[in-house]
């Protein structure tokens, strides 16, 4: 294991069970500062599991859960951990469907981790230029007066990920976001979520093995709860016993 200072993201022997069964055992897994990692594994591996416990949804029974080197997780509650800078993106995306996709950002940027405060009603030149960069992160920049309910799937999965942009968290969990998308789609995901990982760490959990291997990072497979497979996605998918529980199903 490295240093716990330098990483951002760190567990360290984190079991939790529910009625006696082990839904994470005995799981380690360390994420450096400016990373993004892909989640792989079974259903039933522990992946929602492992993000509940990362927010402070779920506290585990035993081990060490640490952000950014020195802050011990598992002391925080999850509207704590949310205002530190970890954010989340559940599969199933929540946007105001009877507002547009520029107000869906500033109703964002105004939550509870705003940088603008008391601005977000002046419409501020720095807002206004901040939700640009992120219309144009999350490809929706033409369709900033449209309303939400008339984006593609897709679409509003990307401007989900803007809402969480305009929050400026330091990590990034990204639930199965290419789940219904069309090929085009995830291909562009693949590409949104590395420009966003170059300013952001992030974690993406995702069953999706051609969208893992456009990310081109390296991969994590869970298994009953722990680490069965680490490295390159080249690497892991050569593992037999990732085949054996996983690829070859
Ligand atoms: N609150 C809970 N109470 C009881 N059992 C739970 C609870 N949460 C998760 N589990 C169990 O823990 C195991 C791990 O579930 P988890 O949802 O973390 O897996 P996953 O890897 O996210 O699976 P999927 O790919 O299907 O989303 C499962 O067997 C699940 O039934």
């Amino acid at each position: 294991m490295p240093e716990r200072r330098d990483t951002l993201l760190y567990l360290d022997g984190v079991s939790v069970a529910f009625d006696g069964f082990r839904a994470i055992n005995n799981l380690s897994l360390v994420l450096k500062k400016g990373e993004m990692r892909a989640i792989i594994g079974p259903n039933g591996a522990g992946k929602t599991t492992m993000m509940d416990i990362i927010t402070g949804k779920t506290r585990p029974d035993e081990g060490e859960v640490f952000f950014n080197g020195d802050i011990d997780l598992t002391r925080h509650d999850e509207a704590d951990i949310a205002m530190m800078g970890i954010g989340r993106k559940f599969q199933k995306p929540t946007v105001f469907e009877s507002h547009t996709v520029e107000d869906n950002l500033v109703l964002a940027l105004a939550g509870p981790r705003s940088i603008f405060p008391a601005l977000v009603h002046a419409g501020s030149r720095a807002e206004a230029a901040r939700i640009d960069d992120i219309l144009e992160t999350i490809r929706l920049a033409e369709r900033r007066h449209d309303l939400a309910a008339n984006l593609s799937h897709g679409q509003k999965q990307w401007l989900e990920i803007g809402m969480l942009l305009a929050q400026d968290p330091k990590l990034l969990l990204v639930d199965e976001p290419v789940a219904g998308m069309t090929d085009a789609e995830t291909e562009e995901t693949a590409r949104l979520l590395r420009d966003i990982a170059t300013t952001h760490s992030v974690i993406v959990v995702e069953h999706d093995m051609h969208f893992v291997r456009e990310l081109g990072v390296k991969v994590t497979c869970l298994h009953e709860g722990s680490v069965l497979s680490e490295g390159t996605l080249d690497h892991v998918s050569a593992d037999d016993r990732v085949i054996e529980v996983y690829l070859g199903r």
